[in-house]
Formats: structure tokens, sequence, C-alpha cells
């Protein structure tokens, strides 16, 4: 059974081969910024999240996390990675 993971990046993939015009998702992948787009956004949410941790902001620690777990998703989609990438690369670490 899939999880919310796995679900989020085959919505990825999905995006990044159909393109659709009102994706926010699609448009990471068209930016004429390139990969720098998500870049950026990795950068600006784990200054928002450090932000919301010295806050001790759990609300907003969880949202700031979602929005780096979902942009760290789309850069794998980009470099053509799989889900399992990263899944191997942390169960090596235990
Ligand atoms: N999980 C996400 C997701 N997380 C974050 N984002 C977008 O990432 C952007 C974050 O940038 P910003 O931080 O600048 O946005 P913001 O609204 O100012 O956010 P904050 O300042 O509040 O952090 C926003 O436009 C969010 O909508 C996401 N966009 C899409 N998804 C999922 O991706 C899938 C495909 O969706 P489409 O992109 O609509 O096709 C769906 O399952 C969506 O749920």
């Amino acid at each position: 059974m899939n999880d919310v993971l796995d679900d989020l990046f085959n919505i990825i993939e999905d995006r990044k081969e159909t393109l659709p015009e009102d994706s926010y998702t699609a448009s990471l992948f068209t930016h004429e910024k390139g990969q720098n787009a998500v870049l950026e956004k990795l950068g600006e949410e784990t200054t928002e999240l450090v932000l919301a941790a010295k806050d001790n902001d759990h609300e907003e620690i969880a949202h700031e996390s979602a929005d780096i777990v979902y942009h760290l998703l789309v850069l794998l989609a980009m470099k053509d990675m799989e889900l399992d990438d990263l899944r191997s690369e942390l169960a090596e670490r235990r």
C-alpha cells in the first residue's frame, strides 16, 4: 500500500510528464530559472523552518516541514531520481 509520500511523488511525476497549465508543480519543471526555482524555494523554506523552530510554533514547523518535503520530492523527480533513492540512503544509516 502506498503511503502519503509515495502518492505525492507519483502525482509529482505525473505533473512532470503531463505539465498541466494550472499546476504549481508543473510550473517548477518549466520555470525560466530552471532548477534554481526549486532550489531557491528549498532555501527560503529552510529559513522559515528555522524561524518557526525558534518560536517553538509547532503548527508552523509542520507547515514548513511539509513545504520542504514537497519541494525535495520535486527536486528528486527533476533529477530523474526515485523516492527509493532517499529510502535506501536512510535505510543504510540504520
Ligand atoms: N504538496 C504540495 C505543496 N506544498 C507546497 N506547495 C506550494 O508551494 C508553494 C510554497 O511557496 P511559498 O512558501 O512561497 O508559498 P506561500 O503560500 O507564500 O507559503 P508560506 O509563505 O505560507 O510558507 C505554494 O505555492 C504552495 O502551494 C505545494 N503545491 C502542491 N503540492 C501537492 O502537489 C500535488 C500537485 O499539485 P499541483 O501543483 O497543484 O498540480 C498535489 O497533491 C498538491 O497537494
